[in-house]
């Protein structure tokens, strides 16, 4: 089967054996930032993750407890996010909702846990987007530390369970000190949330 990019887009798709195999192969050859977790399923899933640092990963520390995307809470909801394939200004990440995150609305999610969300691809994001800034890795030394300043959104329609959601971020404007996104939540094609956010780059000292 010829590996198409198109086809780490479908939405729904789901791969197995050597089909998984040679997107992993892909994926290390070309170092890709952005492959589409949640459309990979099996055991490969876990080959994809270790090729591919989610921006949250290369939080210090001190600052890995975040409860949307601490990789080091073991309660938090660990949001992961990357850069989109083909939109050099886009982000993404993936989030499947549990049974116990509805909201009082029966079959949709919880607002409040869309903004938690947001707010972290959000971040995650701006930090991102400060060390392309400075045109250096999110490996080096200083850590680029974002705090949220203003998040805005707009809920269009009920977000529904049971399914895969897509965080997106696209980056607006970048200074030395702020990053200024569009952000959406995706679910079956069509955005149910949009908004804007503003993040600020924290002193070292703080
Ligand atoms: C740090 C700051 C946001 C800004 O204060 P300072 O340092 O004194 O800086 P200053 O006021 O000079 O502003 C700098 C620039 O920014 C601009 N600007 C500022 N605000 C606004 C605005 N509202 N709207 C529009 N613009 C605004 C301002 O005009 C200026 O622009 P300029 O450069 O002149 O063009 C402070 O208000 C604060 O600590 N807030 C609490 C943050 C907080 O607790 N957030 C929630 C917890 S984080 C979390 O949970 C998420 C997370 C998840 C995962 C990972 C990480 C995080």
């Amino acid at each position: 089967m010829m590996l198409q990019s198109s086809f780490l887009h479908s939405r729904d798709a789901c791969v197995f054996g050597s089909n998984a195999a040679q997107i992993i192969q892909k994926v290390t050859h070309k170092n890709l930032y952005a492959i589409r977790i949640p459309y990979i399923c099996g055991d490969q899933k876990e080959n994809i993750l270790m090729n591919e640092k989610a921006f949250q990963e290369y939080y210090a520390t001190g600052f890995s407890h975040c409860y949307g995307c601490g990789t080091s809470n073991e309660h938090g909801l660990h949001v992961k996010s990357y850069w989109a394939e083909d939109e050099p200004d886009v982000t993404v990440a993936h989030f499947t909702p549990e049974p116990h995150h509805t909201g009082g609305f029966p079959g949709f999610v919880y607002g409040g846990l869309i903004a938690a969300i947001l707010d972290c691809h959000g971040n995650g994001t701006a930090a991102a987007a400060g060390y392309r800034h400075q045109g250096r890795s999110m490996d080096t030394e200083p850590n680029l530390r974002y705090v949220t300043a203003n998040l805005n959104l707009n809920f269009r329609r009920p977000t529904p369970m049971g399914q895969v959601l897509e965080l997106r971020a696209r980056i607006v404007e970048v200074t030395d000190r702020k990053v200024q996104m569009d952000i959406s939540l995706v679910a079956d094609g069509e955005a149910t949330v949009e908004g804007t956010m503003l993040s600020v780059l924290l002193p070292e000292k703080r």
